[in-house]
């Protein structure tokens, strides 16, 4: 791949990574760039008082390599084309997948629905068919719709249809939600199903907050700022005790819903948040930038990891409202 990649820091929100740091009252990133490839652009933080990721740490063709679980990083990753994003991701998962399957056996990667499903078909492909280990792989949902599996409207299909139904994943590593159940019955189902997966090791438990550690979360964000099926202003947003809940109004059709709560997803060691396409620049344009009232944030703005790495695979369009990109 013909890649450039620049290493920028936004000094209010992404520390630079030698220093330099804008004045503190300034709430516009200023960007710190320093060149390291050729098409997309990294931007990376970590909270003030956890480690800045090193340079070596960033990718060499616009993918960071998996990180070490020693505090929460944030990362920005800008590529030029929606085909560029998809051949990083890849690159990004399978590496994480044989990180994980090494260190503990199993690889629990979590999906969320929509545009996400689409921007994985390169792991479907050459090199990554054959080369990633896929007995390894448990697959989760982030959120379904409560209709049946094979209903337009349901995640587990389109990522059957575009994405599983072309990978030698053991079926009984896929957990789907059980689609013969009400909302109250599948949320209450899938979360004892996870945790018995706890119990017997294949998910792992934070111990930092005693929630369910997935390895991988891949999510997609909706142009409302919304992600899994935590809507803007939704009470859902606050549910601290459930591991998986459901939703009954939702604002997005279907109205019905099952989605993992902030705790769970926080509590991932990585999360992909993969965000393509101008309809949703306004969105970033609030995650990444200015920093509102905390009654104010946006669901995207709420995934915020105890202990992982964040990293945002975005394209041009995605940013195309953020300053100084
Ligand atoms: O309804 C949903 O929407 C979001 C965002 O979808 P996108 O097509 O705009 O990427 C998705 O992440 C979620 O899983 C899905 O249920």
């Amino acid at each position: 791949m013909s890649t450039s990649v620049f290493a920028a820091a936004a000094a209010a929100l992404f520390p630079p990574l030698t220093g330099h740091r804008s004045p503190p009252a300034s709430r516009v990133p200023v960007i710190f760039r320093r060149r390291i490839g050729s098409k997309s652009r990294l931007f990376t933080s970590s909270s003030p008082s956890l480690p800045i990721l090193p340079a070596a740490a960033m990718a060499t063709d616009g993918v960071a390599p998996a990180a070490s679980d020693a505090g929460s990083k944030k990362k920005l990753l800008i590529f030029d084309s929606e085909e560029e994003l998809a051949v990083s991701l890849a690159k990004y998962t399978a590496e994480l997948s044989e990180k994980f399957a090494a260190e503990r056996g199993a690889f629990t990667a979590v999906l969320s629905g929509g545009s996400l499903i689409q921007a994985l078909r390169k792991l479907t492909e050459p090199p990554y068919l054959n080369s990633v280990d896929w007995s390894k792989w448990h697959v989760f949902w982030v959120d379904e719709r409560v209709v049946p599996k094979d209903h337009e409207d349901s995640n587990y299909k389109l990522a059957f249809d575009g994405f599983l139904s072309k990978l030698p994943i053991p079926p009984g590593q896929v957990y789907a939600i059980n689609d013969a159940l009400s909302a109250e019955g599948a949320a209450d189902d899938y979360e004892t199903c996870l945790k018995q997966l706890v119990k017997n090791g294949v998910v792992a438990m934070s111990a930092a907050t005693g929630f369910p550690r997935f390895d991988l979360q891949l999510l997609g964000m909706g142009p409302d700022g919304h992600i899994a099926s935590l809507f803007p202003g939704h009470p859902l947003v606050n549910e601290k005790e459930r591991w998986v809940t459901y939703i009954k109004d939702s604002p997005k059709p279907p109205p019905e819903r099952i989605t993992f709560t902030f705790p769970v997803i926080n509590s991932s060691a990585y999360v992909a948040m993969v965000v393509t396409g101008a309809g949703k620049a306004a969105a970033v344009q609030k995650a990444l930038s200015e920093k509102q009232a905390s009654s104010d944030l946006l669901p995207v703005e709420m995934a915020v990891l105890q202990d992982g790495e964040f990293t945002w695979f975005t394209d041009k369009e995605a940013v195309s409202m953020l300053q100084n990109k």
